[in-house]
Parts: structure tokens; C-alpha cells; sequence
């Protein structure tokens, strides 16, 4: 996948977010969005989501294997997306939650649900509600099911939140395994998560 961003604004009211923003994004490569508090870091990744609409600009996707556009309507089969703000359904358990997802969105070949299970280290909790999971293994949780998608767009929004040590060496492993090949961007302001990409993007050189 491709992703070809050109002009982009957003407002909220009167207020510009960021403005004349172009970026594209190759495949294969790893991006950091980088930004304080408030900067619109995750308002930038929800546009190029294709989950909200810019003020200004626009979003190109472009398939790497055919070189041809993906229409917007295909984003979402293609992309795997973890941000804080993103609920899981809680009232399932760990495996109806695994089974109800990997329908939509199918694992990475060779990847079963106990393999993810052992993966995300969740086995106790595999029949407990998601509900009663602490914010760190829900946060495991929300990785897992976006590192395993077998998806060509990755979106990391603030990967390491409520991780532990353990948990953060957990995703730069994992994060590791599973990029070859895809498109992937992280919202950070932590040089720990992003440190791994080549390619940075300062919000604050477009406001
Ligand atoms: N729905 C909304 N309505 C009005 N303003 C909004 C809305 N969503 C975001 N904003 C504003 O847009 C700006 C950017 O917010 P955003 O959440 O994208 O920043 P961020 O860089 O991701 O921040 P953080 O690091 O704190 O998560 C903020 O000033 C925020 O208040």
C-alpha cells in the first residue's frame, strides 16, 4: 500500500489543526507521527484512516502490488488500527472477542487464534470478559489484534499506553516480526516507540 496525502488541513470550528500537509508514505517503510499534546497527531491518523474527512487536501491509496488507486471504501478490509480511543466489545470474552474479530479481519497466514492468545501472553484470561481485564492487558489486547491482521496499512496511535516495561519490549518485538512489507505509521511522543522508523513527520511544521 501506498498513501499519498496533498494539502491536507483540519479545523475544528475556526481552529486549524495543521494545514498544507503532504506526505507520502512508500510501502514497506515505517513512518513516526510525531507531535505534543493537542498537536493533532490523532487527528491526522483518523483522516488517513479514511475515518475523518480533512477540511482541506486530500488522500490518495494506492495498492503496491498493482500500482493501481484503492478506493476509500476498501480501506478499512486493509487496514489494521489500534488508538487509544478505538473500544473493544467488552462484554465478550477474550476467545468470542478472537473469533468475532478474525472473521472481519483474518490473521496473518500461520497465525491461529491460541497462537495469538500465547502471543498476546492473555492464556488465563482466555475465558474471562474483556471487561475485567486490566488497562494493559486490554492495550496487549488491541495490539495484538492490529499486529496480527493480515492487513497491508498499519496504524499504531500511542502503541505503548498503559504498557509496562515488559509490555513495551513486547510490542517492539512484535512490531518487529510484523512489518515487513506493510505501510505502517505511529502517533507518538515517546522516542521508545517510534524509534525503529525511518521516516519522521512533525505536525507542528504545518501549523
Ligand atoms: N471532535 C473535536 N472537536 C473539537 N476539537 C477537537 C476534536 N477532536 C480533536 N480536537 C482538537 O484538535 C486538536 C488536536 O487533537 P488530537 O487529539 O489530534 O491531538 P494529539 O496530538 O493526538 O494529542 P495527544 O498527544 O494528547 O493524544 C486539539 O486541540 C483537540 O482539542
Amino acid at each position: 500500500m501506498r498513501l499519498d496525502a496533498q494539502d491536507l488541513g483540519r479545523r475544528y470550528g475556526r481552529q486549524w489543526v495543521f494545514r498544507n500537509l503532504s506526505y507520502s508514505f512508500e510501502p514497506g517503510s515505517a513512518t513516526a507521527i510525531l507531535g505534543p499534546n493537542g498537536a493533532g497527531k490523532s487527528t491526522l491518523l483518523s483522516i488517513l484512516a479514511g475515518q475523518l474527512l480533512p477540511s482541506e487536501g486530500t488522500v490518495r491509496y494506492e495498492s503496491a502490488l498493482s500500482g493501481k488507486p484503492v478506493p476509500v471504501a476498501e480501506v478499512p478490509r486493509l487496514l489494521a488500527y489500534c488508538a487509544p480511543y478505538l473500544e473493544l466489545p467488552e462484554d465478550f470474552t477474550l476467545l468470542e472477542l478472537l473469533a468475532f474479530h478474525t472473521r472481519l479481519k483474518p490473521l496473518r497466514p500461520g497465525v491461529s487464534i491460541p497462537d495469538l492468545v500465547d502471543i498476546m501472553y492473555l492464556h488465563k484470561a482466555r475465558h474471562q470478559a474483556v471487561r475485567t481485564f486490566s488497562s494493559g492487558m486490554k492495550q496487549r489486547l488491541k495490539l495484538g489484534l492490529a499486529l496480527y491482521a493480515d492487513t497491508p496499512l498499519l496504524l499504531l496511535d500511542e502503541p505503548t499506553t498503559n504498557l509496562d516495561a515488559q509490555g513495551a519490549a513486547w510490542y517492539l518485538e512484535h512490531v518487529a516480526r510484523v512489518r515487513e512489507s506493510r505501510l505502517l505509521i505511529v502517533s507518538s511522543n515517546v522516542p521508545a516507540e517510534y524509534g525503529f522508523c525511518e521516516a519522521q513527520v512533525r505536525i507542528t511544521d504545518f501549523q
